[in-house]
Parts: C-alpha cells; structure tokens; sequence
C-alpha cells in the first residue's frame, strides 16, 4: 500500500458546507466559522483488541462507530457537527479494501449529517489499529450544555434505553448464548452502530439551563461525572431507569443489572434540568419520537449518586464502569 495513493483514496470529491476553504490536500484544513456560533471540538480514539476486534465487527461497522462517538460527545454539548478529521495507524494485518471500508463506514454516517472529512493522518504501526476521529461542531454562543450545570432539586434525565450496547458485546464475545436470534440482532447492532443523540442535544440545548454527558464508559460513571462537576450528589430511581423490552425479556437467566449501569457505550445522553423545565424538555421529545425519561433527581444533601433499588434500599453508585487502566 502506498501512503500517498491512500490518501487520494479517501478524499472525498466534493464538500457539503461552503465554509471548507481548504480541505484535504495542504499541510492543515482552512474553514471559516459562523458568527455568532462557538466552534465545539472533542477526539475519540479506537484501538484494536480494546474498543473492537476484527473478527467480530465489520470495517463499515468500525469506522461508523469511530465516528459516532465524536458525534456523541458533540451531541452532548448541545452543539451539530460539521466536520471530521481521521487519523490512522495502520498494521500489516489491514488489507487496503478493508481500510476504505472503515472509510465508507464513516462516509455513511457523515452523509446524514452533511459532514465534511477536511483531513487527518496516515501512518503505519506494528501490532493493532489505531484509529482517531476529531469531530468539529458548532452551537449559538448561548449554548452551555456542561456538566457542572446542575442545580439542587434538579430532574435527572436520560434518552433511549440503557444497557444494550453491553449486552449485545456479551453475545459478541460469546459470553452469553442461546439468546433468541431476533434479540441477538437487536442488541449487537446497538453496540456495532450506537446513534448519537444529536436531535435530542439540540432540543436540551435550547433550554433556559441543562448539564449534559454522553454515556460511554456507562451510566454510573457519567452520573457520577455530572455530580462531581456539579458539586452536588443525586437519587436515582432504578425502577425508572429504562430498558429495552429485548434486554428486559433476559433478566429471568442474566444479571442484566451490571449491563445497565456499568456496561458503557450506549451514546444516549445523562442530563439534569429544573423541574418547571423538565415538562418542556419531555413533550418536545414526545413530538419528535425521542425518548426521554426522569430517573432522579439532584440534591444538595450530599455529593454522591444514591439509586434506590427495587427493594427500596439505598445504595451508594460507585464511579465504576469502563476504566482503561482499573477495569472492573
Ligand atoms: N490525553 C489527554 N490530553 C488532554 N486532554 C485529554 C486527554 N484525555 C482526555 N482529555 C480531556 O479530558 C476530558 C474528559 O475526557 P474523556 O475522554 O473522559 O471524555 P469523553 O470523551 O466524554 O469520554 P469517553 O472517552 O469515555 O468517550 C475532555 O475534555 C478531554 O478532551
Ligand atoms: C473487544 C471489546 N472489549 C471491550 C469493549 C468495551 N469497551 C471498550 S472501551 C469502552 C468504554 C468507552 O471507551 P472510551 O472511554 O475509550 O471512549 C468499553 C465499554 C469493547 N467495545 N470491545
Ligand atoms: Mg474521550
Ligand atoms: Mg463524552
Ligand atoms: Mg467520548
């Protein structure tokens, strides 16, 4: 494989926004920024053998989700996404076609939203892939979605439903079986293709005031990051918490429980907002077929994350989840 010959491979041929003064093709991309908006900037990466392994996803399904997560993180600042960057460290166990396939898979997802691939990087590695997005967005300068937004008495919020993405990597990995093929399909395509929140993040974002988080490392990590931002502590409501009628239809054989608080990578977004607001933020994902659901509320009583559990206990919700250096 030749490096420059990759390149050209992966320009794209035409750009969606006007703004793109230089693209791929110099030493670094040129594009003007709307007025009036704050330009929103995060980077991912993904690592063969620890956010994926090529037996068991596709190149498409990759480079989708590689992209999806940095839109997820834009999500959760309220803002949109506008452009990306890709850079990639590529072993010998990587054929060309399977590279332009990750490629296609992040065009796929860039093309709903009109984004542009304005460069990036191409090197080689010796053992696994490698591979970072960056993810430029914009949102009107009022836009303040962060986690250290909430306030005493606040609603506790999350979209969609919690714990899919982790129980359809069990049956990826083989760790459970015989679960019915239809649910089995529903569950590992959550964890392969998770959809930001994008609309949902818009929506929140015109509130008066929300914190925001997207749920990567799992739902007990990112409440956690939210009260420790915020200097106040939260009661979470287990009961209310939602899950998917396929994950639900395990629970009799299966702890589904430590899928949904610890397991990570649902990308649905973890909020709080006032309680007059509140009603506002829900009918405006009612009208759009958005779910949204309270599962808590913050209090300024103390600094944890207590979820009443379903015999009515209190217990405390450690920061545990996905951990690079201390999983588990
Ligand atoms: N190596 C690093 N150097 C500089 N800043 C970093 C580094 N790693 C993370 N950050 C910054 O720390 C903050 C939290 O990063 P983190 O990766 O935990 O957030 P996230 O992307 O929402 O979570 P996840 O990576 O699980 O999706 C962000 O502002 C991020 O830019
Ligand atoms: C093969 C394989 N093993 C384990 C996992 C689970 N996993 C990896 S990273 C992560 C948290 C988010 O990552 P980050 O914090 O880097 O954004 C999770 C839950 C996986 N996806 N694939
Ligand atoms: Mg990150
Ligand atoms: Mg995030
Ligand atoms: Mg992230």
């Amino acid at each position: 494989m030749d490096e420059f010959d990759f390149i050209n491979k992966v320009k794209p041929t035409r750009n969606f926004s006007k703004q793109v003064m230089v693209g791929i093709g110099d030493d670094a991309a040129v594009y003007q920024p709307t007025n009036s908006y704050n330009q929103v900037v995060c980077v991912d990466t993904m690592v063969e053998g620890v956010h994926f392994l090529k037996n068991l996803s596709s190149p498409q399904d990759i480079g989708y989700k590689a992209l999806a997560v940095n839109i997820s993180d834009i999500a959760a600042m309220g803002a949109l996404p506008l452009y990306y960057l890709v850079s990639i460290a590529i072993p010998s166990t990587w054929t060309e076609d399977e590279l332009i396939q990750i490629y296609e898979g992040m065009e796929e997802l860039s093309s709903t939203y009109k984004m542009d691939l304005i460069g990036g990087d191409t090197v080689s590695t010796s053992d696994k892939l490698v591979i970072t997005v960056t993810v430029i967005g914009e949102a009107e300068s009022h836009v303040q979605t962060l986690r250290n937004k909430a306030e005493d008495r606040d609603i506790v919020f999350v979209t969609g439903t919690i714990g899919d993405s982790s129980a359809g990597l069990s049956i990826l990995l083989e760790e459970i079986e015989n679960i019915h093929p239809t649910i089995q399909n529903y569950l590992v395509n959550r964890h392969k293709r998770p959809i930001a929140q994008v609309e949902a993040g818009q929506i929140i974002a015109e509130l008066e005031r929300a914190s925001l988080n997207d749920i990567s490392d799992g739902l007990a990590s990112e409440l956690n990051e939210l009260v420790e931002a915020s200097k106040l502590g939260m009661i979470i409501n287990e009961e209310h918490i939602p899950v998917s009628k396929e994950l639900r239809s395990m629970q009799d054989v299966y702890d589904i429980k430590k899928w949904i608080l610890y397991g990570g990578e649902d990308f649905e977004l973890v909020g709080t907002t006032s309680e007059r607001e509140w009603d506002k933020l829900k009918q405006a994902c009612t009208d759009r077929n958005i779910t949204i659901t309270k599962i808590g509320v913050v209090t300024n009583q103390h600094h944890n994350v207590l979820l009443k559990n379903r015999n009515g206990q209190m217990i405390q919700l450690k920061k545990s989840g996905y951990n690079h250096f201390n999983n588990k």
